[in-house]
């Protein structure tokens, strides 16, 4: 990992609502200018762990900073950290560029911020229509716009994905790269994990409350997809008897018949395929494997799956 200081300190955070233990002992950094995702299964913690962070939340246990300080100790908080928690928050009858004056007011946040956000966001065609005829996507748009308004150096992120589009998504990608490209530090969570995983620099995975993997992009992806290989042939069965033959193991992708190859590499796979004459359509890495590794990895207890 590159040599940055930590924004966000997350120390033995812990909160129970009851018998249910929401977030378990969690202790991690999130380091400054990154895109660190926040990845787990629905219910794992992600929501209340950041609501914790903003001080929505009291923790059972643990302590939670940004900056070095507790949410409540920040003298101007939306100019230190800006948070996207939930999409439905602006009021449907409101236009977006009311909401977001509206929010500048009450803040004592130049209004002029409000235009720059809403360009910033792609929302400044829709800026005068009210939020009740906006798509869920429109809504996300709009939720970043308000956390960037203080024009924070840190920003939580909390599903923004959930309702996004193909091109929405690669927007989001894009846009988020930008802002840690800035120097600011991103926090994002999603359920969509492999989705999510790739546009970060830095990955936080948890089940049940718990933390399961604290590690840099880079590593994560050399420890699952090297030595797994994806191939396309108009002879799959063919190929897959040959390869098994070479000691490796191969499964079929159901949706689009491609073979999924492990225990050799692609220059093996090469190799048998040109011995034997079989033409390859298609030769790589096997990027599905990201999502089955988290799938595997935030698999719930047989216990807890019973
Ligand atoms: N106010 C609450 N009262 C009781 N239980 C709660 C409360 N808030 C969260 N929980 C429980 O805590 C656990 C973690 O929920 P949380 O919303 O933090 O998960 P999440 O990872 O954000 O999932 P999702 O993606 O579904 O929001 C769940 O079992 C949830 O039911």
């Amino acid at each position: 990992m590159r040599d940055r200081s930590a924004v966000i300190e997350v120390r033995g955070l812990t909160k129970r609502y009851g018998t249910v233990v929401a977030v378990d002992d969690l202790t991690f950094d999130v380091p400054e200018g990154t895109v660190t995702a926040f990845l787990g299964r629905n219910g794992a913690g992600k929501s209340t762990t950041l609501r914790m962070l903003l001080g929505l939340d009291r923790p059972t246990a643990g302590t939670a900073r940004i900056g070095g300080r507790a949410y409540a100790d920040l003298e101007r908080p939306l100019r230190a950290v800006g948070a996207l928690l939930d999409s439905s928050a602006a009021h449907p009858g409101r236009t977006a560029r009311d909401h977001l004056r509206w929010l500048a007011a009450s803040n004592a946040l130049p209004a002029h911020r409000v235009r720059a956000v809403l360009d910033l966001v792609g929302l400044r065609e829709a800026a005068g229509r009210r939020v009740r005829g906006f798509s869920l996507g429109m809504r996300q748009r709009l939720g970043i716009a308000a956390a960037l308004l203080g024009d924070p150096p840190v920003l939580l992120l909390d599903e923004p994905v959930n309702g996004l589009d193909a091109e929405g998504i690669r927007w989001l990608r894009a846009f988020l790269r930008g802002l840690a490209a800035e120097g600011r530090t991103v926090l994002v969570s999603s359920h969509l994990m492999a989705e999510v995983a790739r546009t970060a620099d830095h990955l936080l995975v948890v089940g049940s409350g718990r933390l399961l993997a604290d590690t840099p992009l880079p590593a994560f992806l050399a420890e699952h997809t090297v030595g797994r290989v994806r191939v396309g042939t108009a002879q799959p069965e063919r190929l897959r008897g040959l390869l098994l033959a070479a000691g490796a193991t191969v499964t079929r992708d159901d949706d689009d018949g491609a073979l999924r190859v492990a225990g050799v590499d692609a220059a093996r796979v090469g190799a048998v395929a040109a011995r034997h004459g079989v033409p390859l359509t298609e030769l790589g890495a096997d990027v599905r494997s990201l999502e089955d590794a988290f799938l595997g990895l935030t698999a719930p207890a047989p216990e807890a799956a019973a």
